[in-house]
């Protein structure tokens, strides 16, 4: 039976009238690493604020560890949070820092002293007790941060947006160093980012976001490969992404033209949207393509030459290539069945509708 360790049923925030968290729910098991993803403003800072207690939800139940936490007070919440400018004491040397919620816990000097070295080795800054903050670096600091709210022995940690302060080398590694330590301590971490990327290195599960809501959860590969609408297609790497119409369960119009694609779910005639990610299309002549279009622009990007190439009806195609295009040239593309990804035609039940009757229109006229 999963262990679930944060569980959120219908919770509702309004602010100023406007429901910025929307009856949201979802489980957190313990000991994974979760990662709430979307653009500013879509609520995940709340639901972190939500779960550590420095705001009280208006609608639903929030439970921590099985247990009705909406009127517990922050500090008997087993949780700890690492903000992203790390809210360090400037004028407390490191190990004040770190032993600063210890301390307000009036527990013996010994222990303390012996709780700080434990968790200044997890991240690995043993021997830096007597440095100011000044004097360490935003990796460090960042390191110091967490072992701060990792004194307290927390059950699940939030982390909410950690690594954006720090440069793109040291967000790699402090990547792999918090997804290492996770796994090393086996408490749950939640982290709040707007970095695809990040999240889909990190995660165990992601909790996609927009306006409030949940849109989509899964593992990395789920939610990449099996997005369930445009925004999180678009949001979670870069898609190609074209109207369509499904003829039979595997078999797909885009483009005016007919394509099989891997058994979709989907019902004849229903209006999809289909998804060819960038990598997955090749570069071929003309004659051994399954859509002819003319290569327009092509950017360097380091591992692969990003090529933009335009079909008859005028739709933009994204590939990436390891190998140089020629621009103007007429060039085929090829792509599997499977690589086809249809989805249900857009974001909300009433796009999905409007969609359909212009079909139905358009077919009986
Ligand atoms: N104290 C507040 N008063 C009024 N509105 C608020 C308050 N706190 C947050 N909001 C609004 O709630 C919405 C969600 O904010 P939240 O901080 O959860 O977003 P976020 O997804 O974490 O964004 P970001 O990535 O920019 O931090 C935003 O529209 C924000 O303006």
């Amino acid at each position: 039976m999963p262990n679930n360790i944060i569980h959120f049923h219908e919770v509702r925030k309004v602010y100023d009238d406007v429901a910025v968290l929307k009856d949201v729910s979802f489980e957190i098991e313990q000991g994974k690493f979760y990662t709430l993803l979307g653009p500013s403003g879509c609520g995940k800072t709340t639901i972190l604020r939500l779960i550590a207690g420095f705001i009280e939800a208006d609608a639903g139940d929030i439970r921590l560890e099985g247990k009705r936490v909406n009127d517990i007070p922050a500090n008997q919440r087993k949780v700890n949070t690492v903000f992203q400018d790390y809210a360090l004491f400037p004028h407390l040397n490191v190990f004040d820092n770190v032993a600063f919620g210890l301390s307000l816990k009036k527990l013996p000097k010994s222990q303390i002293a012996e709780k700080v070295r434990n968790v200044l080795k997890m991240v690995q800054l043993s021997g830096f007790e007597s440095r100011e903050i000044s004097e360490m670096s935003g990796g460090q600091k960042q390191r110091v941060a967490i072992a701060r709210a990792l004194a307290n022995e927390p059950e699940v940690l939030l982390l909410d947006e950690p690594l954006s302060a720090l440069d793109l080398k040291l967000r790699t590694d402090m990547q792999y160093e918090l997804r290492e330590l996770q796994k090393r301590l086996g408490i749950t971490f939640i982290f709040v980012t707007h970095d695809q990327e990040e999240a889909l290195a990190m995660s165990d599960e992601i909790f996609v976001m927009n306006k409030g809501e949940i849109i989509q959860s899964g593992t990395p590969v789920d939610i990449y490969d099996e997005p369930i609408n445009r925004f999180v297609a678009d949001f979670i790497g870069e898609s190609n992404i074209v109207d369509g119409i499904m003829l039979e369960d595997n078999l797909v119009e885009f483009v005016g033209k007919k394509f099989e694609c891997a058994d979709s779910g989907m019902r004849t005639n229903e209006p999809v949207e289909v998804v060819l990610r960038p990598e997955d299309i090749q570069i071929t002549s003309v004659a051994k393509g399954k859509l002819k279009v003319t290569v327009d622009t092509q950017l360097f990007r380091g591992v692969h030459y990003e090529i933009i190439c335009f079909d008859a009806d005028g739709n933009e195609w994204m590939i990436h290539s390891t190998r140089k295009a020629k621009e103007g040239e007429e060039v085929g593309l090829f792509f599997e069945p499977e690589d086809i990804h249809v989805m249900r035609f857009g974001e909300t039940e009433e796009e999905f509708d409007a969609r359909l009757e212009s079909y139905d229109d358009g077919q009986e006229g």
